[in-house]
């Protein structure tokens, strides 16, 4: 099975409004909610593409229990292992500006993780890791939970032999990426925070130096950027489409994790990435995708390898 890790799972609601403009009241058009968080948008991806997946972190209070019950309800979706915790789970609020197509995404810091419950999920994630074929650290971290949390993992992922992908920014990612972590997927501004460097080449390769085995970067609509031993790699979608981005990088991950866990190389996982990521944008809200549209796009990524080695 694969396993993903939300430390900071959220409820997350999308409201669609016709305009956003500040200092004034909307009406919601349309409103979605899901459970979310990074890893678990990632876990619902691959679960959607057939695999046995299993989803850990933390689920709290009201929230938590909305979360776990919309959870549960998917079809074939991933399996609940999180911990229970005494605070309450976030809520993030996606707005999608219909008349611009922009979205504007407003997150909550999540509930206060205690010495206990850390020392719980470590537990957990000790139990599960020895099934898992691959393992995927996602999100931001919350409250109380320390800033080489990450770093622990990966370490963790490392010793039971588990291959680890990290998905974060900030001081987390900084302190993750020098576990050596197997792949890390951040975007071009965690990439930019990480190493000061906005060209996003020379960025990658800086990230990489720090300690990942491969750094994949997401390029928003211009597809991903991939420096691994194997060589450097570039992968476009044949169009840019319009939608809700949210969840497109998660998607990413999960297209990395599935083609990785088929035994696929390269060029079939970064394919497999676009193409999800770019059908996430067209589907209403992150951890979902549009399959009819994945599948017409899949054939149509455009993947070249730049040098041999990177
Ligand atoms: O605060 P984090 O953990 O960085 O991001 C959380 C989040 O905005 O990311 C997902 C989209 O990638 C949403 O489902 C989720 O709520």
């Amino acid at each position: 099975m694969i396993l993903t890790v939300t430390l900071n799972t959220a409820l997350d609601l999308t409201y669609a409004v016709p305009a956003l403009v500040p200092h004034s009241s909307h009406r919601v058009n349309e409103v979605t909610e899901r459970p979310g968080g990074k890893g678990v948008n990632v876990a619902r991806v691959l679960s959607a593409l057939g695999h046995d997946t299993v989803v850990t972190g933390f689920a709290g209070g009201s929230t938590g229990t909305v979360l776990r019950e919309l959870l549960g309800a998917l079809p074939h979706g991933p399996t609940d292992a999180l911990v229970t915790v005494a605070g309450n789970t976030r809520r993030t609020l996606a707005v999608v500006d219909r008349s611009s197509g922009d979205t504007t995404q407003l997150n909550e810091p999540g509930p206060h993780i205690g010495a206990g419950e850390w020392a719980a999920f470590l537990g957990t994630f000790g139990d599960l890791l020895p099934r898992a074929e691959a393992v995927a650290l996602c999100g931001s971290l919350p409250p109380g939970v320390h800033v080489g949390a990450y770093a622990e993992l990966v370490r963790l992922a490392r010793s039971a032999g588990v291959p680890v992908l990290l998905d974060t920014g900030g001081e987390p990612l900084r302190r993750g990426i020098a576990a050596r972590p197997d792949l890390v997927k951040p975007n071009a501004e965690e990439l930019a925070q990480l190493t000061g460097a906005r060209e996003p080449l020379r960025a990658t390769r800086d990230a990489r130096r720090r300690g990942a085995h491969s750094v994949v970067t997401s390029l928003g609509p211009d597809g991903l950027l991939a420096v691994t031993p194997d060589g450097i790699w570039r992968a476009a979608p044949p169009a840019t489409v319009r939608g809700n981005p949210t969840g497109a990088g998660d998607s990413a991950v999960a297209g990395l994790l599935s083609a990785l866990a088929e035994g696929l190389g390269w060029q079939d996982r970064l394919a497999r990435a676009v193409a999800l990521s770019t059908a996430t944008v067209l589907a209403p809200a992150a951890g979902e995708f549009d399959r009819e549209a994945y599948e017409d796009l899949l054939p149509r990524v455009a993947v070249e390898q730049h040098t041999p080695a990177a």
